[in-house]
């Protein structure tokens, strides 16, 4: 299997902060890849230099063999790149069904509001997002929550409504912005294996942040280190945890 994702020194700034600095790595296809380092490593930069947020300043990044300089963040939706954020991108007000249709918005040929009012032109699209939204709920365990205000749901549920908005596409990468910030080590674990089982049953490659190094080193095929935009150690679980500099950066700190 090749590379989904390459990055070639990339390099972005804000006023004089490198929050990058000709970074370097690639991301086969299939592959859940971490990324670890501490408090403003570039970690969330670099997920948003991934699906357009950000441009970066130099560098290339190839997304599935193709080159882009400035993508803009629905056209990266479209060529399959999905995204969850560090603090949920989700309609608090709406129900998860329909935060999961909103997943599907920029897929459609109806607009969004159509979609979750159900007043759509396009019925056929409709019955076909609906029955995406209602496969990915079920896999996800979220059935029981289905008509319920997000809102009003626990966090760790929120979390996997995110989860699920992002997945309903299809995406062949999916990037994951601390996707067990501010969970308890049981709720951590339940995410993590989520995760491994969309990994596994939908072949979707994964880019996740994560700070637990234990849940990391549990979930992850592939560690990528940073510390000040740089890459500090690039490589598979076990060979990463003893590296010394990895050690002297990030695990060896209290975080
Ligand atoms: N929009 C922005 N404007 C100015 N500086 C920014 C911006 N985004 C990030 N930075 C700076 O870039 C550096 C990298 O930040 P980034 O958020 O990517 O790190 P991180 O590894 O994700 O950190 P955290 O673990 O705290 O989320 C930091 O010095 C941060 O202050």
């Amino acid at each position: 299997m090749g590379e989904i994702l390459e990055l070639h020194d990339v390099s972005l700034s804000f006023k004089g902060v490198k929050a990058l600095n000709a970074l370097s790595f690639k991301v086969r296809k299939g592959e859940i890849c971490a990324l670890i380092g501490p408090n403003g490593a570039g970690k969330s930069s670099l997920l948003n230099v991934i699906n357009g947020v950000y441009r970066a300043q130099s560098g290339d990044v190839l997304f599935d063999g193709t080159r882009f300089e400035s993508i803009h963040p629905r056209k990266a939706a479209h060529l399959g790149i999905g995204r969850t954020f560090q603090h949920n991108a989700l309609f608090r007000r709406l129900s998860v069904q329909e935060n999961v249709l909103a997943g599907l918005a920029r897929h459609g040929r109806t607009v969004f509001l159509e979609n979750i009012f159900r007043f759509g032109r396009d019925t056929e699209e409709r019955h076909s997002f609906e029955a995406r939204a209602r496969r990915i709920i079920a896999f996800l365990g979220l059935e029981a929550h289905r008509d319920t205000i997000v809102s009003t749901l626990p966090y760790g549920i929120q979390k996997r409504v995110d989860l699920a908005r992002a997945l309903v596409a299809d995406p062949k990468l999916l990037l994951l912005d601390e996707p067990m910030a501010g969970m308890n080590q049981e709720e951590k674990q339940e995410m993590s294996r989520v995760i491994a089982e969309v990994n596994r049953t939908f072949g979707t490659t994964v880019v996740l942040i994560e700070h637990d190094v234990g849940i990391v080193m549990g979930l992850a095929h592939h560690v990528v280190v940073l510390d000040y935009g740089r890459k500090v150690a690039d490589g598979a679980p076990e060979d990463v945890r003893n590296d010394p500099e990895v050690i002297a950066a990030y695990l060896g700190t209290v975080h």
